[in-house]
C-alpha cells in the first residue's frame, strides 16, 4: 500500500503539479494507493501518525520540500512498519539531496514502486528546554545561522527570490543584515560528556548530512547512515572574516578556516545564559538549552537506483 502525502503549497505549487503528472502514469493506475493533501502547517505530521498507527506495512511517499519531510518523519518516524520515500517538490529539498534522490519525478516514482532499494537512516532527535523529543531530518543550528534563517523566513524578499528560482540570494541578503548587528556569545557545549565553554561563539550546527539551505555543504562529513551526529562550531572570528567564510560555504571550503571546528558525537548538549536563536530544518525558535542525539530507531528510506 502506498500513501501519498502532498503539500500543495510546496515549491509554489510544484509538488501538486508533480502529483497530478504521477496520477496520469500507468504505474499509478496499477498500484494500491491513497493520497492526502496537507491543508495547514503541521497537518503532514498528523496524517503520517494516523497512517503509521495502522498495523499494515506502508510506504509513505512525501511530495514536498524539507518542511513536509520534517513533519512526516515526526509523525511516522518511530514506527517500524513504515517506509519513507521522497519526491522532491519544495524549494530546498536538502533531505532528498542527501539521499541521492534527483531527476525526473516520474522516474523517481517508478523507482519507488520497484522498491528494491531501501536503506536505514538515522535521523537526529532534539529537545528544546527539556520539552518533548522531536526529530530533525536535516540540521539543528544555534546562533548566527538560526538568526539568518529567522530573518530570511520573515522577509518580504524570500517570496520574490523563490519565485525567480534564486532562493540562495535570500540567504545572502539575510546574512548581511544579521552580520551588521550580530554579537557573538558565550555558549556551553558538551559532546559525549566533555564540557566546553565557547567564549565568542557565532554558531554551532549539528547535521544528519552535509546539506543546508538548498545544497550548501555546511557540515561536509555528516552522514545519514551514521549513528553519530556531525557538528561544526564557528568561534573567535571577526565580522569581516565571517563574510569571507560564508561565501566559501558555497564551495565547501569553510572548514579550512582555523575558526571552524568540525566534531562528531553521540550526545550533544548546547546551553547558554542568554536566549539562543535556534533553527530546526529551517524553522526557527529560541531556547536556553538543547540536547541532540540520533534517533535509535532507524528510518527505512527508499533510495534511488541508477538505471
Ligand atoms: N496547505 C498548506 N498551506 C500552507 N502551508 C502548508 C500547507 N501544507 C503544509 N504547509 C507548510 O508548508 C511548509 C513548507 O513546506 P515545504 O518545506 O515542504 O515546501 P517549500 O516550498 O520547500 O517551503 P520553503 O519555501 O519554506 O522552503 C511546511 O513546513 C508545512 O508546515
Amino acid at each position: 500500500m502506498y500513501v501519498f502525502i502532498v503539500n500543495p503549497k510546496a515549491g509554489k505549487g510544484k509538488a501538486k503539479r508533480i502529483f497530478e503528472k504521477i496520477k496520469e502514469t500507468d504505474s499509478y493506475q496499477q498500484i494500491n494507493s491513497e493520497y492526502y493533501f496537507t491543508k495547514y502547517p503541521g497537518h503532514g505530521e498528523k496524517i503520517a501518525r494516523e497512517i503509521a498507527r495502522k498495523s499494515l506495512p506502508e510506504t509513505i511517499i512525501v511530495i514536498g520540500g524539507d518542511g513536509t519531510v520534517h513533519e512526516v518523519i515526526n509523525g511516522a518516524g518511530d514506527y517500524k512498519n513504515i517506509r519513507i520515500a521522497v519526491i522532491p517538490g519544495g524549494s530546498g529539498n536538502d533531505f532528498a539531496r542527501s539521499c541521492g534522490i534527483k531527476g525526473n519525478a516520474a522516474e523517481i516514482f517508478e523507482n519507488i514502486i520497484r522498491g528494491e532499494n531501501s536503506e536505514s537512516y538515522w535521523v537526529g532527535q532534539y529537545t528544546l528546554n527539556k520539552q518533548l523529543k522531536k526529530n530533525f531530518v536535516n540540521s539543528i543550528g544555534f546562533g548566527f545561522d538560526a538568526q539568518i534563517a529567522n530573518k530570511a523566513n520573515h522577509s518580504f524578499y524570500k517570496h520574490i527570490f523563490n519565485f525567480l528560482r534564486l532562493g540562495k540570494v535570500t540567504y545572502i541578503i539575510a546574512l548581511i543584515q544579521v552580520l551588521i548587528q550580530f554579537q557573538p556569545m558565550q555558549i556551553e557545549l558538551e559532546v559525549d560528556g566533555r564540557p566546553r565553554k565557547l567564549q565568542n561563539c557565532w554558531m554551532i550546527a549539528c547535521g544528519n548530512h552535509p546539506y543546508y539551505g538548498g545544497g550548501m555543504k555546511i557540515i561536509p562529513g555528516a552522514a545519514n547512515r551514521s549513528d553519530r551526529i556531525s557538528l561544526i562550531i564557528i568561534h573567535e572570528i571577526s565580522k569581516w572574516k565571517v563574510l569571507t567564510l560564508f561565501f566559501t560555504v558555497f564551495f565547501g571550503k569553510h572548514t579550512s578556516f582555523k575558526e571552524v571546528e568540525v566534531l562528531e558525537g553521540r550526545k550533544i548538549k548546547v546551553s547558554s545564559q542568554h536566549l539562543l536563536h535556534v533553527q530546526v530544518d529551517g524553522e526557527t525558535a529560541v531556547c536556553y538549552q538543547s540536547q541532540i542525539e540520533k534517533n535509535p530507531t532507524p528510518l527505512s528510506v527508499v533510495r534511488q537506483t541508477k538505471k
